[in-house]
């Protein structure tokens, strides 16, 4: 490689920071580059689509909640029986019911009864990643931001192999929209090994896409009352 920087528009050498990169070859094509009129337009139409989803969620009869939370407890108790040979750790988080999700909390009991170690998410900073925390049936629950229940900081963080995400809305090629906080992608984009991720909902979230955007990191598979209604190859 050679110093001189002569045919250059830009002199900074050859470590320059990505944005300049077109500035360098002009020829360079930026594949996470978004246009920003449309970034605009699809964060507008995910805040619509969130408060359609969330008011019919919201209308859902309890007897349809109980019969989803039942059928989820079935099938991602098969997934994880699944999963069990290969876990080296059995660390699965799950999450505390806010906003009319399915409540999978005899869930949490039964595989805490399994010998799985159950982890909770916290928001420790906002726009940050997620920090899981240990839950098990005799943890003392305190309130975290937006006053969702979390386990008390005294709770040893842990590692989940295994992330159940909950689902405001779902598309057939495992995006998931959650509340707009932007916490999952970016838990799920900061952790190495990433781990496997499951989004689970009621299946009348499904919209036909989410729209993706680079921050959006697809799960590994989708289960619904329905049952897996996608999973990646
Ligand atoms: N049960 C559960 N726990 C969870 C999540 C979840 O989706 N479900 N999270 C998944 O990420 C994290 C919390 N994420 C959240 C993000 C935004 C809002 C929320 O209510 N936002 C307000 C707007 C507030 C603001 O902008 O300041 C709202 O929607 O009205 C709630 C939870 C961690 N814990
Ligand atoms: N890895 C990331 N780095 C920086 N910003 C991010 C990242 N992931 C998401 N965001 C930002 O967070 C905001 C909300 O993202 P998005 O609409 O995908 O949230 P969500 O998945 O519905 O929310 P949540 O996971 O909290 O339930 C967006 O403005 C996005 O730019």
């Amino acid at each position: 490689m050679t110093d001189d920087f002569e045919g250059f528009k830009c002199v900074g050498g050859f470590s320059s920071p990505p944005c300049l990169a077109g500035e360098v070859a002009p020829d360079y094509f930026d594949p996470l580059a978004v246009d920003p009129q449309q970034a605009r337009d699809v964060a507008r139409w995910r805040v619509a689509e969130r408060k359609r989803l969330l008011n019919e969620r919201k209308a859902m009869r309890s007897q349809n909640k109980q019969y989803v939370a039942e059928a989820l407890t079935t099938h991602l108790t098969e997934l994880l029986a699944e999963q069990r040979s290969t876990a080296t750790d059995k660390i699965v988080s799950l999450f505390w019911p806010i906003k009319g999700e399915p409540d999978l909390r005899l869930l949490m009991h039964d595989l805490h009864g399994q010998g799985w170690q159950i982890a909770l998410p916290v928001v420790v900073r906002k726009a940050g990643p997620l920090v899981f925390r240990e839950w098990c049936p005799t943890t003392r629950m305190t309130r975290g931001r937006w006053n969702i229940p979390v386990p008390s900081a005294s709770e040893p963080e842990l590692h989940p192999q295994i992330v159940i995400a909950p689902l405001v809305g779902w598309d057939a090629e495992g995006y998931r929209l959650g509340y707009g906080g932007g916490y999952f992608d970016r838990t799920l984009g900061a952790t190495l090994p990433k781990p496997l991720s499951i989004g689970v909902g009621f299946s009348s979230a499904h919209v036909s896409t989410i729209f993706p955007q680079p921050h959006d990191i697809p799960l590994d598979a989708i289960i619904t009352e329905a049952g897996r209604e996608f999973e990646r190859e």
